[in-house]
């Protein structure tokens, strides 16, 4: 049955860097960009408070071919300059759409982007504000999926929404395996237990601790969001 009230009052959408892409080969895809922010504006109609962590891998990514030879922290910090950059054409694009968004950066980059600061966070976000925190944890050795995990647990998110490329946890990545079957729902520990790809251990355990669910589903398929938002049947729950 579809309800009418949206399941959550704050979100926490981590947003896959790649599929920013779209169809090209590396960067930023206008219509692509323009289409997510379409989908977060429907949610944020509804009443919605939206926080986002953007992904950087459509840039950079510490462990990427790019990198080798390079000293893996500063490689990470390449990374997350990568997810600022995302941050501020996310924000803009959001901007242009009539919704206000702000960036708020875990590195200190003062010209560019204000300092994630949590209750000036908190405070963006009961005034209807769309917050972007970029530079994921602002440490190396973690990704943006963490960030999203403690962001999420951070803000008193209800929900971590992963929207990525594929429409859900399946029992390996489906873009390498075919006969892999997607799951309604799992457990945080099977998750782990399984060493499912979609997600590193370090977010699927900070989630757990947290008893902070997971929503995995794919941000290529018009409407998911929302239909994730209204508790509708969609994508695969994660959940302690
Ligand atoms: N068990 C699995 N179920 C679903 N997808 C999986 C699984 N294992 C690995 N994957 C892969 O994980 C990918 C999503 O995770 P990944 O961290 O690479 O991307 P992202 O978070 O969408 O992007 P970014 O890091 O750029 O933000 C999927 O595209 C899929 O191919
Ligand atoms: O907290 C963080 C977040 C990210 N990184 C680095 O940035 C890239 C891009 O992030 P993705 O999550 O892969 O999209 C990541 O590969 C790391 O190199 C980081 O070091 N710390």
């Amino acid at each position: 049955m579809t309800q009418s009230q949206p399941a959550y009052k704050r979100i926490l959408l981590k947003l896959s860097g790649e599929a920013l892409m779209g169809d090209d080969q590396f960067g930023i895809n206008r219509d692509t960009i323009v289409r997510m922010v379409e989908e977060v504006a429907e949610v944020t109609r509804l009443g919605v408070e939206v926080a986002v962590v953007i992904g950087g891998g459509n840039i950079f990514r510490g462990v990427a071919g790019g990198s080798v030879g390079m000293d893996r922290a500063t490689a990470d910090y390449m990374g997350m300059l990568a997810t600022v950059m995302n941050a501020l054409a996310l924000a803009d694009a959001m901007n242009k759409a009539g919704l206000t968004a702000r960036v708020m950066s875990a590195i200190a980059i003062d010209q560019v982007v204000e300092p994630y600061v949590r209750p000036k966070a908190l405070q963006y976000l009961e005034e209807g504000k769309v917050v972007v925190f970029a530079a994921g944890t602002g440490n190396p050795f973690f990704t943006t999926d963490t960030a999203a995990a403690l962001r999420g647990a951070e803000i008193g998110a209800q929900v971590v929404l992963k929207a990525t490329k594929v429409d859900g946890v399946y029992t390996a990545d489906p873009k390498k395996d075919p006969s892999a079957t997607r799951y309604a729902s799992l457990s945080f520990d099977e998750a782990m237990s399984q060493n499912l790809g979609i997600m590193d251990a370090t977010a699927f355990a900070l989630c757990r601790d947290q008893k902070l669910p997971i929503k995995v589903f794919s941000i290529f398929k018009h409407g998911a969001l929302k239909r994730v938002v209204m508790g509708e049947d969609e994508g695969t729950l994660v959940h302690a």
